[in-house]
C-alpha cells in the first residue's frame, strides 16, 4: 500500500464539505480518491475541537486535555490544535482528514504546524481540504476543487494553479451614509495605561499602553494566546479584567457604572461565530435594518428610511435582487458581507473585526477586505481589525503587536 499520497481539495463558498468529509470517514467510495476506502481515516478540523470541546463543557469529559489542568475552551487556538493533533496522531490512523488547518493561527504558529504536517505526510496520507490557496502543502501530488457536491479532480499541479488564481475584486458604490449618527464628541476613544492580566495567577498582559483615537484603522497582530481576543473582551465589556486599571473606553473610566447598551450603541462587533445566532428566516433586508436595533430579529415594522438605508447596503454588495431572499440561503461569503453591513450601517463610532476573513476561500476573502478598506476611507467609524493571516489587501494606518514574554504579552504600536 502507497502510504504517501497527498491530496488537496480547494473548497469554494458552494462547497458541501461537510458531506464530503462524511462520506471519507464513513468509508464510501468516492472517485478520484478509491484508494481511501477501506482505509481508518481521522478528522483535524475546527468543528472536531469544538465537539471535544462540548464534551468537557456538557458532560465533564476531558479528552484532548486529559493530561492537562486546563479547559479546552480556555487554550488559545493554536494551543487547542496541537492538542487535537497529537490526540490524532496517538490513535495512528491510515489517513487523516485537515479542513482548513492554519485558520486563527498567527504566522508562527502557522509555520510550526505546517511543518508538522509535512512530516506527517511522510507516512501517512493527508486529504487537505482548504479555502485559501496559500495552505496547499507543498508536498502536494494531487488536486481537485469541490463546486457543490461534484469534486473535479486535475490532470496535473499546473492546470490546477493555473485554473485557481484569484483576480483582485472592488466596490464600485459608496458607503451609505448612517439615519443619525452617533455623535462622540471626544478624540481619544479607547485608552489602556499599563494594564496588566492574569488568570489564574498567570500573567498574559503586561502594562499595555494603546490608545485607539476616532477615525484610525489598526490591525492587531500577535502569536495564538498573546492576547488578543482578551483585549477586545475589556473593549466589548465582555471581560471584568479591566476593572480597578487605566483603562478608558468613551471617555469612561473600566468599571465606573458605565452602562453595557451605551457601550454596545457606540461599537460594531463582528466574528464569524456570531453568524450562527441568525439561522431564522431573516431577510437580507431585515438583517441589516436589525443593525440599527442591535436585535437578533425585527420586531418593529421597519420605517420606510430603513428599508432604504438597507437597499443601498444590498446595492453597494451587488445583493439589490436578493432583499427578500433569507439570510440562511447565502454562500458563506455572501453572509459575511451583509453581517459586515448589519454591523456598520450605523456607523458605529468604533468597528472590531475579530478574524473576519478566517474559513474564507479566496475570492471572498479579497471581497470582504475590500469592503472594510472601503468603510476605513469612506466612514469616521475606527476599526480595528484582528487577523492572523496577511491579508494581502488589508490596509491599515497602524499595526498593534503583541510580543509574548514569561510575565505576558508586551505591546508595540507602529505604523503601516
Ligand atoms: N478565562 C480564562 N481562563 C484562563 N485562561 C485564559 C482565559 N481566557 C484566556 N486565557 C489564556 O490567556 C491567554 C490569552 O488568550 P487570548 O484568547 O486572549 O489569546 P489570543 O491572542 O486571542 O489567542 P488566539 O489568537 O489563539 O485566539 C491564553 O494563554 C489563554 O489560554
Amino acid at each position: 500500500m502507497k502510504l504517501s499520497n497527498s491530496y488537496a481539495i480547494l473548497t469554494q463558498n458552494n462547497s458541501n464539505t461537510d458531506q464530503l468529509v462524511q462520506d471519507l470517514l464513513g468509508n464510501y467510495d468516492i472517485s478520484g480518491l478509491t484508494e481511501l476506502q477501506h482505509l481508518n481515516g481521522l478528522l483535524f478540523s475546527r468543528s472536531e475541537i469544538n465537539r471535544y470541546m462540548d464534551e468537557e463543557e456538557r458532560h465533564d469529559i476531558k479528552i484532548l486535555t486529559k493530561d492537562s489542568e486546563q479547559a479546552l475552551k480556555t487554550m488559545s487556538s493554536g494551543e487547542q490544535k496541537k492538542a487535537l493533533l497529537s490526540y490524532l496522531m496517538e490513535q495512528d490512523p491510515d489517513f487523516i482528514i485537515l479542513v482548513n488547518p492554519y485558520d486563527n493561527l498567527d504566522v508562527a504558529t502557522q509555520a510550526q504546524l505546517k511543518e508538522q504536517l509535512i512530516a506527517i505526510t511522510s507516512n501517512k496520507i493527508v486529504v487537505q481540504l482548504v479555502s485559501r490557496l496559500d495552505d496547499v502543502l507543498p508536498s502536494t501530488d494531487q488536486f481537485f476543487k469541490l463546486d457543490g457536491n461534484q469534486l473535479h479532480s486535475y490532470d496535473s499541479p499546473d492546470a490546477f494553479w493555473k485554473e485557481n488564481k484569484t483576480e483582485a475584486i472592488s466596490f464600485n458604490r459608496t458607503i451609505p451614509p448612517p439615519l443619525s449618527p452617533v455623535v462622540v464628541d471626544l478624540e481619544e476613544l479607547v485608552s489602556f495605561k499599563k494594564v496588566s492580566v492574569s488568570f489564574d495567577g498567570r500573567q498574559v498582559l503586561d502594562n499595555i499602553d494603546w490608545t485607539i483615537s476616532k477615525g484610525e484603522f489598526w490591525q492587531i497582530i500577535g502569536p495564538n494566546g498573546s492576547g488578543k481576543s482578551t483585549l477586545l473582551s475589556m473593549i466589548t465589556g465582555d471581560s471584568h479584567k479591566g476593572y480597578g486599571q487605566d483603562l478608558t473606553i468613551f471617555g469612561q473610566k473600566k468599571g465606573s457604572g458605565e452602562s453595557v447598551w451605551d457601550l454596545k450603541q457606540k461599537i460594531g462587533y463582528y466574528t464569524p461565530s456570531i453568524t450562527n445566532k441568525f439561522r431564522g428566516y431573516h431577510s437580507l433586508e431585515n438583517m441589516i435594518i436589525s443593525g440599527l436595533h442591535d436585535s437578533i430579529g425585527l420586531y418593529v415594522l421597519p420605517t420606510d428610511s430603513e428599508k432604504q438605508l438597507a437597499n443601498k447596503w444590498l446595492h453597494l454588495l451587488n445583493l439589490k435582487n436578493r432583499k427578500n431572499d433569507h439570510f440562511r440561503d447565502l454562500s458563506v461569503g455572501d453572509k459575511r458581507l451583509v453581517m459586515m453591513a448589519r454591523a456598520m450601517v450605523k456607523h458605529p463610532p468604533l468597528l472590531i473585526l475579530d478574524e473576519p476573513t478566517a474559513g474564507l476561500d479566496e475570492s471572498s476573502a479579497y471581497l470582504f477586505v475590500a469592503l472594510v478598506n472601503k468603510i476605513a476611507k469612506e466612514s469616521d467609524s475606527t476599526i480595528v481589525f484582528v487577523s492572523h493571516r496577511k491579508e494581502p489587501q488589508l490596509d491599515p494606518e497602524y499595526i498593534f503587536e503583541l510580543h509574548p514574554s514569561e510575565k505576558g504579552s508586551k505591546g508595540a504600536v507602529s505604523k503601516n
